[in-house]
C-alpha cells in the first residue's frame, strides 16, 4: 500500500462515509504496515487535502467539464490529492502526483482515468490562469476560499471578531496542533514518564503551567506506546486539561460529569481527587460510556460509576447533592478544527442554533445538582460566543443564587497567555492550545 493509496482510502471514508479524520487515519495506519516516512506522507496528504478542500474544489471547478457533484467520489478525491501536491508540495514532481492518481483510478474508479488525467494536465498547463476572488472585492468569499472555510462560518467569525483576528483564526485552523499528554500521576510520576519517553527518543517539554502536562515535539505516533497502554499517560490537549484543574475537585468529593465520554476529563478529575470519593459519569450514548469505563480501567481509576442519562432531563434524585459538576457540553467543535478539519464541512449555522438550546437546558439542569457552595464548570471546544458566553450569561440572568467565578484571577497561574476575563476563551493556536471555553459558577444559596 502506498501513502497515496492510503490517503485515498482515508479521505473516502471521511468524505463519503462521514468518518472522523483521526479515527479513519489511525485505523489505516494500524491495519497496514507503513514505513515512518510513508506514515508521515499519508498524514500530510490527508490533512493537507482536508484543510484545503474548498480551495481545491474551486480550482477543479474552473477546469472540469463535469460539475463537481457529478464526478465519481473516488475520482474527485484523486484529483484533489494530485492537485494538493501540485499546489502545496514543492518537492513532488508534478508527473509523479498526476501519474499515481491516474494509476489508482484504474483500481478504484476504472472509467475515470482519462478524465482525471485531462483535468490535472489542464490545470498544470494553465496554472497561471487560476482565478481566486480578491480581498478588496469580497472579503468573506476571499477568506472562505483562501482558508477553505464555508462562507457562513467566515461570516460568523466576522460578526464576532475583527477581520484580522478572524484571519488569524482561519490560518490557525489550517495549522498543526501541539501534541500534549497528561501524565496519570495515579500510576506514574512525571519524572519517570519524562525519563522513559526521552529514552525512546522523544523530545519532550513540561508545559510550564500544569505539572502533569507534557508536550511532545515532532511528528509522533503514540498509539503503540507502552506508557499509553499501561495507563501512564493520556493523550489530551492542554486546554482540555485546564477544565479539571479549574473545577478543582477535592479528595472525597461527589462529582457529576454530565457529558463524560470518552472520559478524558472524568479521569483527570479522578486523578486530582487521588482516586478518593465518587464520580458519576453520564452520557447520552451507552457505547461511548464503555470508553469511559475502559479508559478508567487503563488509568487505574475505580471511583467512576457510569450511567446512561440524557442531560436535557432533570434527575430529581440528585438535586443539591454534588460538590462539583462538570458540563463539558456537546458543541459545534469550532475550536478544534485543526484536529478535525472535516468539522468545517459538516457543521451548519442551524446546527449551532439547535446546540445552544440543548446546552442551555443541560447547564440549567446540571446546576441544580450542586450543594450550596458547590461549583460547576461549563466548558466547550468551540469559539462561538453563542454557545459559550451567551449560554452562561443567560443562565446567570435567570438564576440569581449562582455567581460567576473569575477564572483569570483565581487560576491565572496555570493559564497561558494574557487573559483578563472572568470566563476564559482560548482560541486555536494562539496560546499553544486548542480553542476551548471554560467558565466556573458557584451556587450561593
Ligand atoms: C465534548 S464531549 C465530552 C468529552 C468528555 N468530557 C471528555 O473529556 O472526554 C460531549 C459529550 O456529550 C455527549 N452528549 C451529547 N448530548 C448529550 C445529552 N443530551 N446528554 C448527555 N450527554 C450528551 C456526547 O455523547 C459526548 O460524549
Amino acid at each position: 500500500m502506498t501513502a497515496r493509496e492510503g490517503a485515498l482510502r482515508v479521505l473516502y471514508q471521511i468524505d463519503v462515509k462521514e468518518a472522523y479524520s483521526n479515527i479513519a487515519l489511525n485505523r489505516e495506519i494500524k491495519e497496514n504496515p507503513y514505513t515512518p516516512v510513508d506514515r508521515g506522507f499519508l498524514t500530510e496528504l490527508v490533512y493537507g487535502v482536508l484543510e484545503n478542500q474548498m480551495k481545491l474544489d474551486y480550482i477543479i471547478g474552473q477546469f472540469s467539464s463535469v460539475k463537481l457533484k457529478k464526478i465519481h467520489p473516488y475520482a474527485l478525491i484523486l484529483i484533489r490529492l494530485a492537485l494538493y501536491q501540485l499546489l502545496f508540495l514543492d518537492k513532488i514532481p508534478p508527473s509523479a502526483a498526476i501519474n499515481e492518481s491516474v494509476e489508482l483510478s484504474k483500481k478504484y474508479c476504472k472509467k475515470t482515468s482519462g478524465f482525471i488525467n485531462g483535468v490535472l494536465r489542464n490545470i498544470l498547463r494553465k496554472k497561471g490562469e487560476i482565478h481566486m476572488p480578491s480581498r478588496a472585492d469580497d472579503l468573506p468569499l476571499y477568506l472562505s476560499l483562501k482558508y477553505s472555510h464555508p462562507l457562513w462560518m467566515v461570516n460568523t467569525f466576522l460578526k464576532f471578531f475583527d477581520p484580522s483576528f478572524t484571519e488569524k483564526i482561519l490560518e490557525a485552523n489550517n495549522g498543526k496542533p501541539e501534541l500534549y499528554v497528561r501524565v496519570n500521576t495515579l500510576k506514574a510520576s512525571v519524572a519517570d514518564v519524562l525519563k522513559s519517553l526521552e529514552g525512546k527518543g522523544f523530545t519532550i517539554h513540561r508545559s510550564g503551567y500544569i505539572d502533569e502536562a507534557l508536550v511532545i515535539k515532532g511528528e509522533k505516533n503514540l498509539q503503540q506506546l507502552e506508557e499509553l497502554k499501561k495507563g501512564h499517560i493520556y493523550i489530551q490537549d492542554f486546554a482540555s486539561m485546564l477544565i479539571a484543574k479549574i473545577l478543582d475537585p477535592k479528595e472525597g468529593d461527589f462529582v457529576i460529569d454530565v457529558c463524560s465520554a470518552p472520559g478524558g476529563k472524568t479521569t483527570h478529575i479522578a486523578q486530582l481527587m487521588k482516586n478518593q470519593g465518587r464520580i458519576l459519569a453520564r452520557d447520552i450514548h451507552p457505547h461511548k460510556l464503555k470508553l469511559v469505563q475502559s479508559n478508567g480501567k487503563r488509568l487505574g481509576v475505580n471511583i467512576i460509576e457510569t450511567q446512561e442519562f440524557n442531560g436535557i432531563e432533570l434527575d430529581e434524585n440528585l438535586l443539591g447533592k454534588a460538590d462539583g459538576v462538570l458540563v463539558d457540553a456537546p458543541c459545534s467543535g469550532l475550536g478544534i478544527i485543526r484536529r478535525k478539519p472535516e468539522i468545517k464541512y459538516r457543521k451548519t449555522n442551524e446546527d449551532i442554533k439547535a446546540l445552544t438550546e440543548m446546552q442551555a437546558k443541560i447547564l440549567s439542569n446540571a446546576a441544580k445538582y450542586l450543594k450550596i457552595g458547590g461549583t460547576i464548570v461549563y466548558s466547550t471546544c468551540t469559539i462561538d460566543p453563542r454557545e459559550n458566553h451567551k449560554v452562561v450569561e443567560t443562565f446567570l440572568n435567570h438564576n440569581k443564587n449562582y455567581q460567576l467565578i473569575d477564572i483569570s484571577k483565581e487560576y491565572h497561574s496555570f493559564i497561558p497567555g494574557n487573559h483578563q476575563e472572568a470566563m476564559l476563551q482560548l482560541y486555536p493556536g494562539m496560546d499553544g492550545t486548542d480553542g476551548f471555553f471554560i467558565s466556573k459558577i458557584i451556587r450561593k444559596s
